[in-house]
């Protein structure tokens, strides 16, 4: 285990670029079970999440090979191998090896996901979607058994908004009989570049970033090549940073439309944030706003990014308020910022951020993005030295963040984390 040392206070300056995003890779690798062929993807991030996904590829009997931020999957020999345990664990995303391998092989033993457990994150969508498809669906000791002679095309409505439930399904219906509606379907980007990927595989989907999405099932899906869309909450992430920091900076590689409820925000609290066509420049001011933020599903403010913004909001004169509609307990860096001096209280699924000056302390991530929150508060810091625990967590979503952080000019390193 290792943790994250940083020595606050430096403004960054310079440019960072943004590398492919996690939520669309940890769909996009197992959604090429259901091809016959090859399927090349394209910028590729370096996040223990998507290694994890590799080895699972390759333990179900696919040949991976890696070129660069590029990897070519040959899934013609992989078989339904039970994966009641082991590396499904370590990420929520296997939940997308239910719908990809009940589509190639009409079966598959998934255990219950791993990955951020910040609160229950409940699957039944998931397991109403694949139902109404025809399948048969039963968790034996923690692990879900499906299994269907043919898929058949259905009209499902999601009771929430789910993108994981969403992506699943339209794995799945890709290869049933007929035409699946999915109503109340998620609109966010990496839905949109699922379907983009399927239908360069044969697929025939329409209607994906809306919430009615069609998929006219096929025989069969072929192999293709496909570029990820840039992680717009790593590119969130550096936005907020820079503001955080007082800093310059340009993240680039990104769609500023994916990022306008951040930047809109943002704005308005007083940074100056300017849009290009695949950059984003954000320059930090002496003071900013108390603002109210609300995470909602895409094209609201994301859940993934409330974390790293409840850390910018310290930075801000007098008070804003941080509600959660998406998650309603995702407070667990709440805690850990307080110990670093921060004025915050947790009330309901809201958080009351009051405008504070930092100081280093020791500290503890308990997910991803609470320690993507750390991070962006320890980097205001303007003494001593933070420590970082649980960095772990931190490498399943973001690429290269200490070698970006210095590009920055940041003082940060990483350290063994002892006793
Ligand atoms: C791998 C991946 O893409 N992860 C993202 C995905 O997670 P994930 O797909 O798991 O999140 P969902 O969009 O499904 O969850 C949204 C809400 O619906 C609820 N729900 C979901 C499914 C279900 O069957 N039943 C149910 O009640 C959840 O508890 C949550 O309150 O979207 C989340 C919301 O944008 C992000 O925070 C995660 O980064
Ligand atoms: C919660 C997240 O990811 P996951 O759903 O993979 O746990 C996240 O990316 O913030």
């Amino acid at each position: 285990m290792e943790k994250l040392m940083v020595r606050g206070g430096r403004p960054l300056r310079g440019t960072v670029t943004i590398s492919g995003a996690k939520n669309s890779a940890v769909a996009l690798l197992p959604a090429s079970i259901l091809a016959d062929g090859e399927v090349r993807l394209d910028n590729l991030p370096r996040l223990s999440d998507v290694a994890v996904y590799t080895e699972i590829l390759e333990e179900l009997g696919g040949k991976v090979k890696r070129i660069g931020d590029s990897m070519i999957i040959d899934p013609s020999r992989m078989r339904p191998v039970p994966m009641p345990n082991g590396k499904v664990k370590l990420l929520r995303a296997s939940y997308y090896l239910m719908g990809a391998m009940l589509g190639r092989f009409g079966e598959a033993v998934i255990g219950l996901p791993g990955g951020c457990n910040f609160e229950p994150r409940p699957i039944d969508q998931h397991i109403k979607g694949f139902e109404a498809l025809g399948a048969t669906v039963t968790n034996e000791h923690g692990a879900i058994r499906l299994k269907a002679k043919k898929l058949r095309g259905a009209k499902i409505y999601l009771d929430v908004v789910s993108v994981g439930a969403t992506i699943n399904i339209m794995l799945a219906a890709s290869r049933a009989d007929g035409l699946t509606i999915i109503e109340n379907a998620a609109k966010e980007p990496e839905i949109i570049d699922v379907a983009t990927l399927l239908n360069a595989m044969g697929a025939r989907i329409k209607g994906a970033g809306t919430e009615t999405i069609r998929i006219e099932g096929v025989d069969r899906l072929h192999g293709c090549r496909h570029s990820i869309i840039p992680d717009r909450i790593q590119a969130a992430t550096y936005m907020i940073a820079a503001a955080a920091t007082r800093g310059d900076v340009v993240v680039d590689n990104v769609i500023p439309k994916h990022l306008e409820a951040v930047t809109a925000k943002l704005q308005e609290m007083g940074v100056h944030v300017y849009e290009m066509d695949e950059s984003i420049r954000v320059v930090g001011q002496p003071t900013y706003s108390a603002v109210d933020v609300k995470a909602l599903v895409y094209p609201g403010f994301a859940t993934d990014m409330q974390s790293p913004m409840t850390s910018l909001l310290t930075q801000a004169e007098g008070v804003s308020i941080l509600t959660d509609y998406v998650y309603s307990n995702r407070f667990k860096h709440v805690p850990e910022l307080v110990r670093m001096g921060a004025k915050i209280r947790v009330e309901g699924r809201s958080a009351i951020i009051e405008g504070s000056r930092l100081n280093s302390a020791r500290v503890r991530a308990s997910d991803l993005r609470a320690g993507a929150a750390l991070v962006v508060a320890a980097l205001t810091v303007e003494e001593g030295v933070t420590e970082i625990a649980g960095v772990e967590y931190i490498d399943r979503g973001y690429d290269n963040l200490v070698d970006n952080l210095r590009r920055l000019g940041a003082d940060v390193w990483r350290e063994p984390e002892i006793g």
